[in-house]
C-alpha cells in the first residue's frame, strides 16, 4: 500500500511531509544531520536507532495484541508506514508473521475487509487496484490513474481475483482484496520480488453473498454477479488492457469460481505470460510433497491408489498434476495413470453414468469400472476405493473424521498411507495434524492447507513437523522466474520442473525426519533453487525470452529435457537468482543508497 502524498525531495524539503514521516517508526532513524537538514530538530524523540532497535519494538508491540485481526490490522499499518522495516521484521519471523498476513489469518481479514479497510493503511493510500464491472470501459482511464500514483516503477507482478472464491470461504466480493495483497507480500518475503512492483488487482464484479449487499459498510458494488458472457466480455477487456499497459508484467489469476478459473486460464494462457495458482500452483506444490511422501510410504509408485475429496479447481489442478507425474516420469500409460485416481464431489464418487451432467472440468476424471457401485458418501467410497492416499480440496471441515482417519490407517498397513487435508483456511480444513497421528498411530504422511502446530508423540516426547501443502512454496519462484527470463508462456513441463525442484530441494534432515516440504524458514533458500529450475525448464523449452538467462541457462549443463524435466539447476544460476532477490536495507544508509528514488516513491515511505 502507498501513501499518496506531495512528492518531496531532499533538496526541496517540505514541511507538509513532517507528520507523515514523525507518525512513521522510520523517523526514529533519521540521522541527526538529516533531521536537523528537515527542520525536524526538537520534533522526534532524541534517540536514534538502528533498524534493529526499531524492529524488537514492533515486534514487542505485534506479541501484545491478543487476536489475529489485530495483528493483521497492526502489520499492516507497519508495511505501509514502514516497507523496509515490514519486511525486515517479515523475513526474520516468517514461520510466525505467515499465518498472520497469510492463512489463515488472511481469510478472516477478507470476510472483514470493508469493516477495517480504513485501518490498514494511512488515510488517501493506494493499495492497488480495485475496478468495479460499471467502470470497464474506463480501464484506461484506471491505468493511467495507477501509473500516476507509482511515479514511474511499472509493475511487473499482478495478482488478480474477483473474489468469488476466497480460500475456502466462498463469495466475497471486493473484500477478497485482502488475498492478492496477501499473497504479493509472499512474492517479496518468499522470492525477493521488489515490494514497489507488485501491483494487487481486485474485480469488482459483484456479489452473490447475501450479508455483504445487506451489509451498510461495505465497500463494493452492491450488485448481484454478472453472467458469464458478461463476466467474459468484461475480465476480457481488463486483461487485454492491462497487457497493452504492461506487456511484460506477470498475471497471476485467484481465487476466482472453478468455472471461471479454468476459463480463463484456457483463454489466456497461450496468449500472454499468466498462471491460475489454485490450479497450476496447488497442483505443483502437492506433486512435490506427494514425490516424497510416495518415496517414504513403503508402496510403488504405479500400486497407488488416490482419493480426491473435492473436484473444483484445486482438486483437478491437482490431480492432473500427479497424473501427468505418473506418465512422465514412471512412463505410466496415460489411461492407466488416470484410473489411479478416484474423487468424492459434494453429490457422492464422480462416476460418468452418475445421472447428473458433469461440469467440464470433471469429466476427465470420471470414472466408468463402476458397474452398479454408486457410492454417495466418502465412507463408501472409501470402502470401494481402498485408498492408498486421501486427499482434501473440498473445504468441509473435519470431512476425514475419526472414522475416516482410522479406516485409512487399516487399509494401509503394509505401508504408510498418505493423509493431505489441504483446505484453507483452517475452519475448512479437512483434519488436524494431531488428530492424522492419533488416528493413524503415528504412521501419517501428511501436508495440510494451513499450517498446524508441531506434535509430540505421546511417551516419546518426539516432535514431529507437519508438511504445509501450500501454494506459497512454487508461485513465489514462478513469478520471480517468470519476472527474470521472461518466458513466452508457462506450461505445464515447467509446473512439472518446479514440483521436481521443490521434492529436490529437501535437506537429507529434513528427509530423515520423514517431512514432505523444506522448512519455511528456508523459503529464500528453497525459492532461489525453484527459480532456477523453472528457468532452466524454459529455456530447454525455448520459450525464455531474456538473452542473459538463455545464455546463463544454457552454458552450464543441468539433467533433465524439454519433455521430461527433473527439476535440477546449476548454480550459478542459483547465485544470480539470489542476486536479484531484493532485501530490506540493514541501516538508514543502505536504505538511501540501495533505493535510488526513496525519498520521492511512494512505496518506499521515507518521506524526506
Ligand atoms: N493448499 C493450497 O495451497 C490450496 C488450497 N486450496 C483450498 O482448496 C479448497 C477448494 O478450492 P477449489 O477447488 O477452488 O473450490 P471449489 O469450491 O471449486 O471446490 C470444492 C469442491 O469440494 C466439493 N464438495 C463440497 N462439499 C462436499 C462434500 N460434502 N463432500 C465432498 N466434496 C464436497 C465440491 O463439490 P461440487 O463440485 O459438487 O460442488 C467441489 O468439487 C479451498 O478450501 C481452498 O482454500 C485451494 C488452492 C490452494
Ligand atoms: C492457498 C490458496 O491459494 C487457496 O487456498 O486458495
Ligand atoms: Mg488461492
Amino acid at each position: 500500500m502507498a501513501p499518496i502524498m506531495a512528492e518531496t525531495t531532499s533538496s526541496n524539503q517540505s514541511r507538509s511531509s513532517t507528520p507523515d514521516l514523525i507518525a512513521s517508526s522510520a523517523g526514529t532513524a533519521l540521522p541527526y544531520a538529516t533531521r536537523s537538514a528537515m527542520h525536524l530538530k526538537g520534533l522526534v524523540p532524541s534517540g536514534v536507532e538502528n533498524f534493529d532497535i526499531q524492529e524488537k519494538r514492533v515486534l514487542e508491540q505485534l506479541q501484545l495484541k491478543s487476536t489475529n485481526i489485530e495483528k493483521y490490522i497492526f502489520l499492516s499499518w507497519v508495511r505501509t508506514t514502514n516497507i523496509n522495516l515490514f519486511y525486515r521484521l517479515v523475513l526474520h519471523n516468517l514461520k510466525e508473521i505467515a499465518p498472520i498476513i497469510y492463512t489463515p489469518t488472511v481469510g478472516k481479514a477478507c470476510q472483514e475487509y470493508s469493516h477495517i479497510y480504513p485501518f490498514l493503511a494511512p488515510p488517501n493510500a493506494v493499495d492497488g487496484l480495485y475496478i468495479p464491472i460499471t467502470e470497464v470501459d474506463n480501464i484506461d482511464e484506471i491505468i493511467s490513474n495507477y501509473r500516476e500514483s507509482i511515479e514511474g516503477d511499472e509493475p511487473e507482478i499482478t495478482v488478480i481475483t474477483d473474489g468469488s472464491r476466497i480460500l475456502g470461504l466462498g463469495d466475497l466480493g471486493m473484500n477478497g482484496m485482502g488475498i492478492p495483497v496477501g499473497k504479493l507480500q509472499l512474492y517479496v518475503a518468499a522470492a525477493g520480488l521488489h515490494p514497489d512492483k507488485c501491483l494487487p488487482i481486485v474485480l469488482d464484479f459483484g456479489t452473490d453473498t447475501e450479508q455483504y449487499l445487506q451489509d451498510p459498510l461495505y465497500l463494493g458494488i452492491r450488485q448481484r454477479r454478472p453472467d458469464n458472457e458478461t463476466f467474459y466480455a468484461a475480465a476480457d477487456k481488463i486483461i487485454t488492457a492491462l497487457h497493452k499497459a504492461f506487456p511484460n508484467m506477470f498475471i497471476q489469476f485467484e481465487d476466482f469460481s472453478t468455472d471461471h478459473a479454468f476459463g480463463l486460464l484456457d483463454k489466456w494462457r497461450n496468449q500472454i505470460l499468466c498462471f491460475n495458482d489454485d490450479i497450476q500452483g496447488t497442483g505443483s506444490v502437492i506433486l512435490g510433497g506427494f514425490i516424497s511422501a510416495v518415496q517414504q510410504a513403503g508402496i510403488p509408485p504405479k500400486n497407488q491408489r488416490i482419493l480426491f475429496v473435492g473436484a473444483g479447481s484445486a482438486g483437478v489442478g491437482v490431480a492432473k498434476q500427479l497424473a501427468d507425474y505418473f506418465i512422465i516420469e514412471h512412463r505410466i500409460p496415460e489411461e492407466q495413470a488416470k484410473a489411479m485416481f478416484w474423487f468424492v464431489d459434494s453429490r457422492g464418487m464422480i462416476t460418468a453414468n452418475r445421472g447428473d451432467k458433469l461440469a467440464d472440468h470433471k469429466i476427465y476424471f470420471a470414472r466408468h469400472d463402476n458397474g452398479a457401485t454408486q457410492c454417495k458418501t466418502l465412507e463408501e467410497t472409501l470402502d470401494y476405493v481402498k485408498p492408498t492416499a486421501l486427499i482434501g480440496l473440498s473445504t468441509i471441515y473435519k470431512a476425514f473424521h475419526e472414522g475416516i482417519l482410522k479406516r485409512m490407517d487399516e487399509l494401509n498397513q503394509t505401508n504408510r498411507p498418505i493423509i493431505f487435508p489441504l483446505s484453507n483456511p483452517e475452519t475448512k480444513a479437512e483434519c488436524s495434524f494431531e488428530e492424522a497421528m492419533v488416528h493413524t498411530n503415528n504412521r501419517v504422511l501428511f501436508a495440510s492447507g494451513t499450517a498446524f502446530p508441531t506434535y509430540t508423540i505421546p511417551g516419546t516426547g518426539e516432535d514431529r513437523v507437519p508438511g504445509q501443502g501450500n501454494n506459497m512454496y512454487v508461485f513465489p519462484p514462478i513469478g520471480l522466474g517468470s519476472v527474470l527470463c521472461k518466458p513466452k508462456r508457462i506450461t505445464d513441463t515447467m509446473i512439472f520442473a518446479v514440483s521436481k525442484a521443490l521434492a529436490n530441494s529437501l535437506t537429507d534432515e529434513e528427509r530423515a525426519r520423514g517431512e514432505l516440504y523444506p522448512r519455511i524458514e528456508r523459503i529464500r533458500e528453497t525459492s532461489a533453487q525453484i527459480t532456477a529450475a523453472f528457468i532452466h525448464q524454459a529455456v530447454k523449452e525455448n520459450l525464455a525470452q531474456e538473452d542473459s538467462w538463455i545464455q546463463m541457462a544454457k552454458e552450464s549443463s543441468v539433467a533433465g529435457t524439454a519433455d521430461i524435466p527433473d527439476g535440477t539447476y546449476s548454480m550459478e544460476v542459483v547465485e544470480e537468482v539470489k542476486k536479484r532477490m531484493w532485501l530490506p536495507a540493514e541501516n538508514f544508509q543502505q536504505l538511501v543508497t540501495s533505493c535510488p528514488h526513496y525519498h520521492h516513491h511512494p512505496h518506499t515511505h521515507i518521506k524526506l
